[in-house]
């Protein structure tokens, strides 16, 4: 589903951010991304999103090689990835049902299967009561609720979810992380930065990665 085979990713300005990652992810894992501020989480999300390219090394993701020359197949690759971005980037002044429509709409899903898959969403979080509300007028949580209908509307075999606990407390940062992973089939792989260490002992089987100054520091799987 995933193979990284000694990535770099230098940005146009120098900065190193990524440096000999080399990883594997299998069709229904979970894997927890942890890591200091600038270790290179979202950087290595990006590359798995296919918003950035490697400057050395491959990568594949979902069968699909990651580089610029593969630009127009990348765009199909992302149809079957569900991103949660930070800060969620819900489009204000578009009602909740709007925006998770809008992700698919973005990426060209037929219309009928767009209307169908969102309101699924937002009943399987729970807020089919809100999808005609303003996004702007519902609180933190149903915010954070909304972008993750609008990563699995679309059935993704892959959800890439950058700090998705970000300013929750540990028991809603809990629930959270909980929905994530109930709403996918056991096929779809989920991969999650976080900074919260200490939900994912509590939470989680899953594989655990450490971060560090570019590189993978060590990985580890389940509670171990
Ligand atoms: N577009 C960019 N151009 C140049 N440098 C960047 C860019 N994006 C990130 N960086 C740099 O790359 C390094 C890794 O950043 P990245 O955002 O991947 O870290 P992170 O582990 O996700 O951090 P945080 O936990 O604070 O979100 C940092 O030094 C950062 O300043």
């Amino acid at each position: 589903m995933i193979e990284a085979k000694d990535v770099c990713l230098t940005y146009l300005d120098g900065t190193r951010a990524l440096e000999g990652i080399d990883l594997k992810i299998e069709p229904g894992e979970l894997v927890y991304m942890t890591g200091p501020s600038g270790s290179g989480k979202t950087s290595l999300l990006k590359l798995l999103m296919g918003v950035e390219y490697p400057t050395a090394g491959s990568l594949q993701v979902l069968g699909q090689s990651i580089e610029r020359a593969q630009t127009a197949k990348i765009r199909k690759m992302r149809m079957r990835v569900g991103p949660v971005f930070q800060e969620f980037k819900l489009i204000k002044g578009r009602t909740a049902m709007e925006n998770v429509m809008l992700g698919m709409r973005f990426l060209g899903f037929p219309i009928g299967q767009i209307r169908k898959n969102a309101s699924e969403a937002l009943e399987r979080v729970g807020l089919e009561h809100k999808s005609f509300s303003l996004v702007e007028n519902l609180s933190w949580g149903e915010t954070q609720r909304v972008a993750i209908a609008r990563a699995v509307a679309r059935k993704p075999e892959l959800i890439l979810a950058d700090e998705p606990t970000g300013n929750l407390d540990t028991s809603n940062a809990l629930n959270i992380l909980e929905l994530l992973t109930s709403l996918t089939d056991k096929k779809t792989a989920i991969v999650i930065t976080t900074h919260a260490t200490h939900l994912i002992d509590s939470s989680a089987e899953g594989k655990l990665i450490q971060m560090e100054a570019g590189r993978i520091r060590w990985e580890r799987l389940g509670r171990a």
